[in-house]
């Protein structure tokens, strides 16, 4: 049987969803649609879903017949609303990240979830889906490079619109490495401290940009991560593991290597649609599936919670500029 997805939020992600559900992807189609901007919604229909239902109110989409899956791609703040519907409805749903804009609003999330009785929530942490992000964490888990001792990242995205702010350097763009490290590490938070180097002019007056977090983890690893969301020549995502014995690298998107007017060159992708567009193919395929299935094995509320905490204490770093302490409760044996 086809599955039947509602989307709510249908701009740059949803909008590409909803197209990678009805043109790449198996076993699903989009049937409805909901946007608090109904231009949107009308526009992201006309384009990839003729067929879908306009809802003007998202909870009847979730409560709808017609939808038997919901996908939330609206802005952050209003996950948490419709990720605890949808449990409330008893029907599977992908939120992306973040879960929730806090640990607390997470939590929400997975006592609900846990009441509930069964796993319902999928978060859109696409990293641990990527080719590159898989094939680096082979790597560590042969033991070729030994124990990983430190780590170093950047996450670059060539500009950034004028509603973005410093918090959104770690709630919206951090919590993709806060997520994605943990589950190379296999290892929790315990500690994080953000420097603010000196502020790149293309910045905006209201954001710190760039930013550099420090991380340290249960196992004594020490992780740095640049945030760098105006750097204007790409979108760069690095990441460099030093182990006991070797370094290992996350390979970098394959291009063409061009030989050209005296110069040897490759292009560098300027968006996160095109440097991840295998990893977002593969997660929504895995939780179509998964649903399908009866049996979601997607990164979890858990996740979304987890990396939730952290973020919620690189917030409070950004303040104090101290080392501040991150205490993860135990993960429940539902989450195993
Ligand atoms: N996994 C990833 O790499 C990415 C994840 N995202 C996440 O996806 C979410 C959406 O991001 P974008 O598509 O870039 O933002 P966007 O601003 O392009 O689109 C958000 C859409 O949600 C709608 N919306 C906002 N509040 C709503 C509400 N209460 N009810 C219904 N519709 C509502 C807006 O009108 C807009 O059309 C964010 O949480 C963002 O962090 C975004 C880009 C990449
Ligand atoms: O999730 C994403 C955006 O929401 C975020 O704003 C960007 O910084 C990230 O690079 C992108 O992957």
């Amino acid at each position: 049987m086809t599955l039947k997805l509602g989307v709510i939020g249908t701009g740059a992600i949803g909008a590409d969803h909803i197209r990678r559900c009805m043109q790449t992807l198996s076993g699903a189609r989009v049937t409805a649609v909901n946007d608090i901007n109904a231009e949107s919604a009308a526009s992201a229909v006309k384009s990839y879903a003729p067929n879908a239902k306009v809802f003007s109110d998202p909870h009847a989409l979730i409560k709808s017949d017609e939808v038997d899956a919901v996908l939330v791609t609206s802005w952050g703040p209003s996950h948490e609303e419709f990720v605890l519907a949808s449990i409330t409805a008893g029907k599977y749903v992908f939120c992306e990240k973040p879960l929730a804009t806090t640990g607390e609003g997470c939590r929400h999330i997975v006592d609900a979830e846990m009441k509930h009785g069964k796993r319902l929530v999928q978060v859109g942490f696409m990293r641990p889906y990527d080719s590159g992000y898989r094939a680096l964490k082979a790597v560590l888990d042969s033991g070729k490079i030994g124990d990983p001792l430190m780590l170093h990242c950047a996450h670059r995205n060539p500009r950034v619109g004028k509603n973005y702010n410093t918090d959104m350097a770690i709630t919206d763009t951090l919590i993709h490495e806060l997520d994605v490290l943990r589950w190379m590490l296999n290892d929790d938070y315990v500690s994080a401290q953000v420097i603010f180097p000196r502020k790149t002019p293309k910045s905006l007056p209201h954001l710190r940009d760039p930013q550099i977090v420090l991380l340290e983890t249960a196992k004594g690893t020490r992780i740095d991560v640049e945030i760098f969301v105006n750097c204007q020549y790409g979108y760069d995502i690095q990441c460099e593991i030093v182990g006991e014995l070797g370094i290992a690298k996350l390979p970098e998107p394959s291009a063409v290597l061009l030989r050209s007017e005296a110069a040897r060159s490759e292009e560098i992708l300027t968006d996160w649609k095109e440097r991840f567009i295998g990893a977002y193919d593969v997660e929504l395929q895995d939780f179509i599936d998964g649903v399908r299935s009866d049996k979601l094995r997607g990164p979890s509320a858990w996740s979304g919670y987890a990396a939730a905490v952290a973020a919620d204490v690189c917030i409070k770093a950004q303040v104090s500029g101290a080392v501040e302490p991150i205490n993860l409760p135990a993960q429940p044996a539902f989450y195993n």
